[in-house]
């Protein structure tokens, strides 16, 4: 008998081309998802060597960072930077014969949104992404990770990485999530257990009956910010969620095909006894909603919480850091969190940008007026979904409530395009990163639910979405 095998050793050594002594290995990469921001230079180099892009069909090109979100998009692209970088993609799409989707494609969107959408992701698949949020597909059971522009190059050359393998990390969320808390939450709160160095060197599996309860759209939630917890990839094993969602998406397989593959997806599990070199179990019924108040995603406390002190932490070099991003967030400890007013909110990005996330940002929304001090928008994270909203009529919700309406993209996720932060703006958002800077110059961000975000708009500062009514 073999020795037992994680998840993540098991899409490995299906992979695996060719090994060094060292351990330094050779792995065929099954997708490869390409946006405008680290291609160019990539396809550049492929030119410059007369090569072709090995695998074509593997391959799907978005473009997503740059793009404008307002309606007159359709126009043309104003900014300067932004057009060129979207016109290169365009045209290296083109001449390497890669499958595109320009912003006038119902299925344009953000690379991690889109690739689950069009069943371009599958369970046991090696995914990669010049980006590092790539780590989103992982919760379909797949190795995905982000890659530099010159593995790009590599990739598009001859569809193989060179890697290493990473440790085995186990992350278990045991029992059931009380009412208003979400994955978004779940992951805040294992980063905020972690911290941002705390996978490290791993790949983290994520298991327990709270995240198997999530749908996939909460799934991809967690996997999505695995990566702001240090770790390679973050991955949940295939279930009968899984196999659900993928049923009859564009590009997943059709009629036997399709049973072949399900065959080899139910295999996709770890096996009892396997080893983890690192085990962190969270109790599901403890967590509560989540706001992040410093410029690192681990800087999270419970709505319920106040802002803490630095001068309670020992360690003098993050004492020093921790009072440096209360004063960048403008933040004194000892102040409620639900003291705190905000001027933007932005409910969007790769990690909160679903068709889930509208709906549940809706629900807290319907009937009432954004705050007059706030300044709320709404980006769903693709065409697809921004159709399917409309179609529920949650746009109307929205617009109505005071919200804006925008086209798909990254927005305000990143200071890229032209959604961005005022100085000193303090923004309740759903996207994953903080840091100073992140949203436009010197803007503050503060990680939350969309529900949270939701109540946020309406009531001009964080409020405990379990009390709603
Ligand atoms: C622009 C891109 C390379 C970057 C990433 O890799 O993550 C972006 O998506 C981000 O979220 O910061
Ligand atoms: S939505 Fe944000 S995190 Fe996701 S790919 Fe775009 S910029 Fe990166």
């Amino acid at each position: 008998m073999s020795a037992p095998r994680t998840l993540y050793d098991k899409i490995w050594d299906d992979h695996v081309v060719s090994e060094d002594e060292n351990g330094t290995c050779l792995l065929y990469i099954d997708r490869h998802l390409v946006h405008e921001v680290t291609s160019p230079q990539a396809f550049e180099g492929l030119r410059m060597a007369g090569r072709k892009v090995r695998a074509p069909e593997k391959t799907l090109a978005v473009v997503d960072h740059n793009v404008p979100t307002t309606a007159d998009r359709h126009e043309g692209i104003k900014n300067e930077e932004s057009r060129i970088q979207v016109e290169a993609l365009a045209q290296n799409a083109k001449d390497f014969g890669v499958e595109y989707y320009s912003e006038k494609d119902v299925r344009q969107g953000i690379v991690h949104i889109v690739g689950p959408e069009q069943g371009f992701t599958l369970p046991g698949m090696t995914i990669v992404c010049g980006d590092s949020h790539t780590s989103t597909h992982g919760a379909f059971g797949a190795l995905a990770h982000g890659i530099g522009t010159s593995e790009v190059e590599h990739v598009l050359a001859t569809q193989t990485l060179v890697q290493k393998k990473a440790k085995n990390m186990l992350v278990r969320v045991d029992g059931q999530l009380p009412p208003g808390v979400t994955a978004k939450d779940v992951i805040l709160a294992i980063i905020g257990e972690i911290g941002t160095a705390g996978g490290t060197g791993h790949v983290i599996e994520f298991a327990g009956e709270a995240i198997r309860s999530l749908s996939m759209e909460g799934r991809m939630t967690v996997c999505n910010m695995t990566i702001e917890g240090g770790a390679r990839a973050g991955l949940i094993a295939p279930d009968e969620t899984t196999f659900a969602y993928i049923k009859d998406k564009p590009r997943a397989p059709k009629g036997k095909a399709w049973d072949m593959a399900l065959d080899y997806w139910k295999t996709l599990k770890t096996d009892e006894g396997a080893h983890f070199d690192k085990v962190v179990v969270l109790d599901a019924a403890n967590l509560p909603p989540i706001v992040s108040w410093g410029s690192s995603p681990e800087d999270v406390v419970s709505v319920q919480g106040v802002v803490p002190n630095p001068d309670d932490i020992r360690d003098e070099t993050k004492r020093t850091s921790k009072w440096r991003a209360l004063d960048y967030m403008g933040l004194k400890p000892g102040t409620k969190i639900t003291d705190i007013a905000v001027d933007r909110v932005f409910i969007g990005s790769c990690t909160n940008g679903r068709i889930e996330d509208l709906r549940a940002a809706a629900k807290v929304v319907e009937g009432r007026k954004v705050a007059s001090t706030v300044n709320a928008m709404i980006v769903p994270g693709s065409g697809i979904v921004k159709e399917q909203a409309e179609a529920e009529g949650l746009d109307k919700i929205f617009k109505e409530a005071g919200f804006e309406w925008r086209e798909p993209g990254c927005s305000m996720c990143l200071a890229m395009n032209d959604d961005r932060l005022k100085p000193g703006e303090r923004c309740a958002s759903t996207s994953n990163r903080n840091f100073e800077g992140r949203q436009g110059y010197k803007g503050r961000t503060h990680l939350v639910s969309p529900a949270m975000a939701a109540a946020a708009a309406i009531a001009g500062h964080f409020v405990d979405i379990r009390e709603w009514k």
